[in-house]
């Protein structure tokens, strides 16, 4: 018998590696006019729209009962200042439709050659991503650029799904096309994929191949410790991550990155501690953005919290509610994390 979720993890990573092979290459050719911006000011580029178009087809076609929460939406595309936009989008997520089928890889999922879509699917394809998420059922939750910023800056961005059933995450998979794939090497082979399933571990896997690497987080000495967090200070609050940091006693600068290739690189030994810490305006952190990356780490046998130390709650909606920043790290190391956040919030308070 096969191990649960083998057909939904095998079609994950076949939409995964489409959809980084069509970012890449929108990157490569990207020009100025392809990049909109939206209404909380952050940027969307023609790739993030043609992926999302791309993984929401396969999605569909293998599992046509399943909702999907989506970052993106078709709106914009559909008015008639939408239409050069448009047809690039049209474009790119056919290219990566047909392209040749591998190893693993269904015709019946409408990928391969001949399987070309209309405008007016793929911009339904791109809708289907506008469910509001909740408690019950299964439901897929897709980011198809996460670290857009870093996208457009050549640095790290990630490609993210995750199979969600009662808003507890079964199957995470992140695909980093710009991450080196062994960190001891950072200027050899680049493009990873990520893929963990509740209960069976979390493994890394080339872009160029298909040989898989169980991951284990390894219980790092003090000394060795490092923070992740976001090169987007909007995004964490680096001043809070550096009182944290000096409260550890760990005196290495941060490693920053954009997305969720943070996870990934923090479930294969890196650094050893993701903190997203809020900048206190009050902002919702999407489930996309964290619910494959928290699998990862989890099943790497790491601990993923909030920044007050409560579990994410991945039922609430298209949003984490309540759940402000993140903290994430190896098990034996998280209590102390999280007390120093807390001492640093002390602090934090005092002064004002
Ligand atoms: N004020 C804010 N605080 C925290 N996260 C934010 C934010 N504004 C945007 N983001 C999220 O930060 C994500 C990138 O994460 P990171 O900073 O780790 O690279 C963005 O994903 P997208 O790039 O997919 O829009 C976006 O959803
Ligand atoms: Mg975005
Ligand atoms: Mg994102
Ligand atoms: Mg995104």
């Amino acid at each position: 018998m096969s191990q649960p979720f083998a057909l939904e993890r095998q079609l994950g990573l076949s939409a995964a590696r489409r959809a980084c092979a069509l970012t890449s290459s929108v990157f490569n050719k990207l020009v100025k006019n392809e990049t909109l911006t939206k209404g909380d000011k952050s940027p969307v580029t023609v790739g993030d729209y043609a992926a999302q178009a791309l993984i929401s087809s396969m999605l569909k076609n293998a599992f046509p009962a399943d909702p999907i929460v989506g970052e993106e939406d078709a709106a914009d595309l559909r008015a008639e200042e939408g239409k050069v936009l448009r047809d690039r989008i049209v474009e790119l997520a056919n290219e990566a439709l047909v392209a040749p089928l591998v190893e693993g890889d269904k015709p019946e999922w409408g990928i391969g050659p001949g399987q070309a879509k209309s405008a007016a699917e793929l911009l339904d394809a791109i809708d289907r991503g506008n469910y509001d998420g909740g408690r019950t059922g299964r439901m897929w939750t897709i980011d198809p650029i996460d670290g857009t910023k870093g996208f457009l800056r050549g640095e790290q961005y990630a490609v993210c799904i995750a199979l969600l059933v009662d808003a507890q995450v079964q199957l995470g998979i992140i695909g980093c096309p710009n991450l080196p794939v062994d960190p001891a090497q950072p200027d050899g082979e680049r493009g990873c994929l990520f893929v963990a399933v509740l209960g069976q571990g979390c493994h890394q896997i080339p872009l160029s191949g298909t040989s898989s690497t169980p991951l284990h987080m390894p219980t790092p000495a003090p000394s060795d410790l490092t923070t992740l967090e976001s090169v987007e200070a909007a995004h964490s609050s680096h001043s809070t991550t550096d009182t944290i940091s000096s409260i550890l006693g760990i005196t290495r600068p941060p490693i920053r990155m954009d997305s969720q290739a943070k996870y990934g690189c923090l479930a294969r030994g890196e650094g050893g501690i993701y903190l997203r810490m809020p900048t206190g305006v009050g902002y919702r952190e999407k489930i996309w953005d964290h619910a494959p990356g928290s699998l990862l780490v989890s099943e790497a046998g790491g601990r993923v919290t909030d920044s007050r130390g409560t579990e994410l709650d991945f039922g609430l909606g298209r949003t984490l509610g309540e759940n402000f920043g993140v903290v994430a790290a190896g098990r034996e190391v998280h209590g102390r994390v999280l007390a120093a956040v807390q001492e640093a919030t002390a602090q934090a308070k005092a002064k004002v």
